[in-house]
């Protein structure tokens, strides 16, 4: 499969605005991220609240510029484009579908003109054309004709998150970021979003990244599963390897932790807060956290460790 989007060295810090008597604090976000998604591949990504996942989703879709490294499009690095070509290219290869459909539409706008949005930015096809095609997004979203004309308040949760991943759609993307897709729907609809991009992802041959507090949803889902902690990937595993064949600690206290994955095994409860991301740990991130950790884990960042292709974690006490 041809690489479709690299990381290579990714870093995202924000400069918190702090009073000035105490001077600006680092964030840091997204710490060192080496990602590839290839064409058609669904890659899930997993980890506590504040661990960097949405900083993820958002660097991958071009929404959030690094402050270090580099993002690669089909081989070109993405932020060294101008802003015209990388709307032009990006904009229409990579859609994006948030939480929460209901702050993501405007209110104002009727199914049809939110649909049709990006094809008039970009200026995508004849005016006849435009509108065959927002026919043709509600149809393959499941969307019946007969809710064109109306706007988001009057349409259900579930009706609205599939207008926007028919908006996610319209320009025919290579690849499809979802960031917690379901987690703001009611239980009774998850199910039927989740089967639509399943469905959607073979139809259409999209590549995904698919961003989950759920871990079995992420299983269900992915071909990868990539794991992160404090800003940084902790672990990258194919999804037929987890949770027995990961390595690292914090993945398979993660995965354990889900009941119904596992009937076998204890779960491993994590005691100790997070640490914050302003002030990360030294060496391992999640040493304070661990039960391997040792004085060694303090020292450096654990080395890039790769068990089998695709399959790469950092740790110097991995689980077996
Ligand atoms: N604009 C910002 N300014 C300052 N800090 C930020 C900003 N955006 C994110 N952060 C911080 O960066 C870190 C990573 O945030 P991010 O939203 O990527 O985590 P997350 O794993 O998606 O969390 P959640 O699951 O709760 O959405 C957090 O410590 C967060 O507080």
């Amino acid at each position: 499969m041809t690489a479709l989007l690299e990381l290579d060295q990714v870093h995202v810090v924000h400069r918190t605005r702090g009073a000035r008597l105490f001077g600006h604090d680092s964030v840091y976000a997204l710490t060192a991220a080496d990602l590839v998604l290839r064409e058609g591949e669904t890659v899930g990504v997993v980890g506590e609240s504040g661990c960097g996942k949405s900083t993820l989703a958002k660097v991958v879709v071009g929404l959030q510029r690094p402050t270090g490294g580099t993002v690669r499009f089909r081989g070109d690095p993405l932020w060294e484009m101008d802003a015209a070509q990388r709307a032009g290219r990006f904009g229409r290869d990579v859609g994006m579908v948030f939480q929460d459909p209901t702050t993501a539409l405007n209110r104002r706008l009727s199914v049809e003109m939110i649909i049709r949005d990006p094809l008039d930015v970009h200026r995508d096809g004849t005016p006849a054309e435009r509108a065959d095609r927002v026919r043709e997004l509600m149809s393959l979203v499941g969307l019946p004709d007969s809710v064109a004309d109306a706007v988001p308040g009057q349409l259900s949760g579930g009706q609205r998150q599939r207008v926007a991943i028919a908006r996610a759609l319209a320009l025919r993307p290579a690849l499809l970021v979802a960031d917690e897709p379901t987690s703001a729907l009611d239980v009774s609809v998850r199910a039927q979003i989740l089967n639509l991009l399943i469905d959607l992802r073979e139809r259409l041959g999209l590549a995904m990244l698919f961003v989950s507090h759920d871990i079995q949803t992420v299983r269900k889902m992915s071909d990868r599963i990539v794991t992160m902690y404090l800003g940084r990937i902790v672990e990258q595993a194919p999804a037929s390897a987890v949770p027995d064949g990961t390595h690292h600690p914090y993945m398979r206290a993660l995965f354990s932790a889900t009941p119904s994955l596992r009937h076998d095994v204890e779960p491993i409860i994590l005691t100790g807060p997070v640490p914050s991301a302003t002030r990360p740990p030294s060496g391992c991130g999640f040493r304070t956290r661990c039960w391997k950790a040792t004085d060694e884990c303090a020292a450096d960042v654990p080395p890039l460790s790769t068990p089998a292709p695709g399959h790469t974690y950092r740790c110097i006490h991995p689980e077996s």
